[in-house]
């Protein structure tokens, strides 16, 4: 098959002369040079992402995954997989979070189902899976490696109908009970780490839960292979992945090959930024990182990515819920960059 590799093929370096010219800008604009801080770093970073003087991010397009997971049935979540589904639904009749938020940003929302148990005719839903759910992975492989492939393909596939609109911004989230006990076993795994120090309460766990969950992940990765070595990132998410994280780590490749910059949400989008920058490195450059979740893991996640996210408000939701919130922020540093006058233009003298 030609197109097999695709996610391996080169994602662009953000233009460094757009990045120099919002750089001069800046510095021309009526402040003290670096007075508006991370506002200011992300005029400059969207400035070269989209190869542009004047940045934006006022067309938004949301792309949501999701996916069910076998893992469930060692209770490892405190919500039953049928929530997945019943969320779906939510999404679609505009009364979760993250509709809200898309209203708000007047921003589209895709959501697509990556693998739930739900059937393939939900109404507002892009069904494109290749199962129903992982498998149990304390016991089995997740999924096969063609399943794999098929839910990497379903990210880029979402990134090109979305990449029809020109979007400023990609805004990735997901959902699936379990979801959080996959995106550990895979930070731990690429990370080298005991899954105690990456495992967190997820949708709700208590200590008990948290310890047992932290278990189930270490006795996975031994079952798997997946202890020690540098592990392979397509091997980890086959063996403990989820084919919503697998999805989301498609649509960031092809985002980041389709010059589309990327708002990540939280730990479980951070999960898949981690295995797709480790799957092709280049994509990094065009992931920023929303905020901070209140899952314990994600500032490791982040800080392996040497990611500085825009905020933290202990959000732990998923949906993109976060990376949302962050889009005004985007907006405004933009309309600084663009509408502020220089020293020049406003008659103001520069330091003495
Ligand atoms: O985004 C986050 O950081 C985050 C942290 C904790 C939980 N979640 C959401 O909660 C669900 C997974 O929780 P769990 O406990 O079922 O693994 C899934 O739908 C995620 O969107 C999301
Ligand atoms: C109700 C509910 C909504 C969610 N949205 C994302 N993850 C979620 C988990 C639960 C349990």
């Amino acid at each position: 098959m030609k197109d097999a590799d695709w996610f391996r093929d080169p994602c662009p370096q953000p233009s460094k002369t757009h990045e120099e010219g919002a750089e001069a800008r800046q510095t021309s604009l009526t402040k003290p040079p670096g007075s508006l801080g991370v506002l200011e770093r992300l005029a400059v970073r969207l400035a070269g992402l989209q190869g542009t003087d004047r940045p934006k991010a006022e067309n938004v397009a949301i792309v949501l995954f999701a996916g069910d997971h076998g893992i469930t049935a060692q209770g490892v979540s405190p919500y039953p997989s049928d929530v997945t589904v019943q969320m779906l639904g939510n999404f679609i009749q505009g009364g979760a979070a993250i509709s809200v938020l898309s209203r708000e940003l007047n921003a589209s929302l895709e959501v697509v189902d990556a693998g739930s148990l739900a059937p393939d005719d939900l109404p507002g839903v892009v069904t494109d899976k290749p199962r129903r759910g992982t498998g149990d992975f304390s016991a089995e492989p997740a999924m096969t490696a063609a399943e794999l492939a098929f839910a990497l393909a379903a990210g880029r596939r979402a990134v090109e109908r979305a990449a029809n609109a020109k979007p400023d911004v990609l805004v990735l989230g997901e959902m699936g009970i379990g979801n959080t006990t996959s995106a550990a076993a895979i930070t731990a795994s690429l990370l080298d780490l005991p899954p105690v120090e990456i495992v967190g309460a997820g949708a709700g766990l208590d200590d008990e839960g948290i310890r047992r969950k932290a278990a189930t992940i270490a006795d996975a990765l031994q079952l798997h292979g997946l202890t020690g070595a540098l592990a392979d990132p397509l091997a980890v998410l086959q063996a403990v992945g989820g084919l919503e994280i697998a999805a989301l780590a498609g649509a960031m490749i092809a985002a980041a090959q389709a010059r589309i910059p990327v708002l990540v949400d939280g730990f479980i989008v951070t999960a898949a930024a981690l295995t797709a920058a480790r799957i092709n490195p280049a994509c990094r450059d065009w992931l920023i990182f929303s905020h901070r979740s209140f899952e314990r893991g994600h500032q490791i996640v982040l800080q392996a990515l040497e990611a500085e996210p825009l905020l933290d408000l202990r959000l732990r939701l998923g949906e993109g819920s976060g990376a949302a919130v962050a889009v005004p922020l985007l907006r405004l540093a933009c309309a600084l960059h663009a509408g502020m006058a220089t020293f020049e233009e406003a008659s103001v003298s520069g330091p003495c």
